[in-house]
Parts: structure tokens; sequence; C-alpha cells
């Protein structure tokens, strides 16, 4: 769901479009749910629709993971779990840190969503030494002067930024001399990363921007609908619709 910039080439080593990366977890989503259900397969269809994505390109896809499903039966839905959660390197677990426990981080550090899939919240950090050692989901707050211990005795590779937008870049920097080489960056500004580390960025306000503008051109349109002008049919159908991205599929945040 962010909004990435990345250092790396737009095809993995692997063969496996970035375009397509960014599409496995929405398959990964929907699978679990079918999972958690108990549903043994699912037609490419049906998986499309729940994942919000064109058959054809679920097709395309899956073809780069190396399955194809079984005619007139559809794809394994345990077996795809697994076969994506291994792809997107969920099979291993991942610490990660958050830096910036306020508001936001600490919501983040509550949300139950990380563990399940994978990302162990391995230490919340914060420059205010009036939190430190206060516990927020049940982890006691460290001072940012362990930050770079923290990362060396943890081996986190991946760092959650939500400090203010003046205190990202320094923390940032900090994260990268320390070792991490992947930010999940919340604080609305650019971070300068050096090569190999991949930076993606999270903006829940362009989001409500991007949704903004739509209204705004809906409402233009039924201005002139009800003026009694021919509605611009064909300028529409070009568009994708507010609830798809270009691609056809529904990320809340457009991959990079
Ligand atoms: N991406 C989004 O959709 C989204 C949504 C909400 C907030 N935000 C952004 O997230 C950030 C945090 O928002 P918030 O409401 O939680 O703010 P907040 O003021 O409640 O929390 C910020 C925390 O960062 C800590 N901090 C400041 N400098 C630091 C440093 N150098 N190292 C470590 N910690 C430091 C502060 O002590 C504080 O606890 C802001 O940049 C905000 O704009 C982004």
């Amino acid at each position: 769901m962010a909004t990435g910039r990345t250092h790396r080439p737009a095809t993995r080593s692997r063969g496996i479009p970035e375009a397509t990366v960014a599409r496995l977890p929405l398959y990964l989503r929907a699978l679990t749910a079918l999972s958690e259900r108990s549903v043994p397969t699912v037609s490419s269809e049906e998986l499309a629709a729940a994942a919000g994505v064109n058959s054809a390109k679920l097709r395309k896809d899956f073809s780069y993971l190396g399955s194809y499903g079984t005619r007139g039966v559809g794809y394994d839905v345990e077996y795809l779990v697994y076969q994506i959660s291994r792809e997107l390197g969920l099979t291993q677990d991942w610490p990660v840190v958050i830096v910036g426990i306020g508001n936001l981080g600490a919501a983040l550090a509550n949300y139950g969503g990380f563990a399940s899939r994978g990302f162990r919240v391995a230490a919340l950090i914060d420059a205010d030494p009036s939190m430190a050692g206060k516990p927020v989901a049940g982890i006691p707050v460290q001072h940012t002067d362990e930050l770079e211990k923290i990362i060396q005795d943890d081996g986190v590779s991946i760092g959650v930024i939500a400090t203010p937008a003046g205190a990202a870049q320094q923390v940032c920097d900090r994260l990268v001399a320390a070792g991490v080489t992947s930010i999940l960056n919340f604080a609305p500004t650019v971070l300068n990363v050096p090569e190999g580390v991949d930076v993606r960025k999270v903006d829940l306000s362009i989001e409500l921007q991007i949704l903004a503008f739509h209204e705004q051109r809906k409402a233009g349109e039924e201005a002139v609908a009800d003026a009694g002008a021919v509605p611009p049919v064909v300028a529409r159908k070009q568009q994708p619709s507010i609830d798809q991205g270009p691609d056809g599929d529904v990320p809340a945040v457009m991959p990079a």
C-alpha cells in the first residue's frame, strides 16, 4: 500500500516483475481469508475478484511462481498461501523496529496484524527520555541512544519511521548506518538513502487528496449532466474507476 522508492530494477533478479510483487500481498490476503474458512481450492476468477485484480493478470502473476492451477479444480489454497509467503520472504521471522512512539507509532505497535504476518516488533524507540521504559503494547520503549545496539543485537533489517518529518532523515541515516536495509516511512518527507536500501512511503493524506480529486471530477460531471449536456462517457471510460488502480487492482496506496 505504499508509494515507494526503490533502487531495485523493475524486474527482480528471479524474474518476477515489481508490479507482480506488489500484487502478491493482495492475493495472500484473499487466500488467507479463504484458508481461514477452510476453503480447499479456488478458481482464478474467484480469487481475482476477492483480490480485486483482473483474472488474466492473476494467471500471469502466478505463472511467475510456477503455479498454474488445475483445470476444472483451480488453485490449491494452502499451497498458494505457502508459495506466496515463501516468495515474499514471510516464511521467516522479520524483526522490525518502530522509531517514534507517538500517536501513530503506538497505534502501529498495538496492531496485531504485523505479528500474524511474520513481522515481530523487536523494539520501540523514541527520543523522549520520559518515555524510556514505559510499556506500549506490552513492550518497553527504549531511548534512541540504544538504537544502534538494538539493531545490531536483534539483526533488524526493517525499520518503521513514525517521527515528525523534521527528524525522519536523521533517524533514517542512523538506521541505515546501523544495518537497516528496508524502511517504511510514515513521516511526510522524502528520505535520501544509499544504493541497496529500499524505502516505502505511506501517506494517507495523499490518498485522501487523490479521492478528493475524483470526487471533484464526479461532481463536475454531474453538474454537466444536470445542465442537460451529453455526459462525457468516452472520457470516463478511459479513466480507471476510483476503486481501481491503473492495473485494475485496488491498492489503498498505489504500488510504486
Ligand atoms: N503516513 C500517514 O498516513 C500518517 C498518518 C498520521 C501521521 N503521520 C506522520 O507520522 C509521524 C508521527 O505522527 P504522530 O501523530 O504519531 O506524532 P507524535 O508527535 O504523537 O509522535 C512523534 C513521536 O516521535 C518522537 N520523536 C521525535 N523525534 C524523534 C527522534 N529523532 N527519534 C526518535 N523519536 C523521535 C517523539 O518523541 C514522539 O513520541 C508524523 O511525521 C506525522 O506527520 C503519517
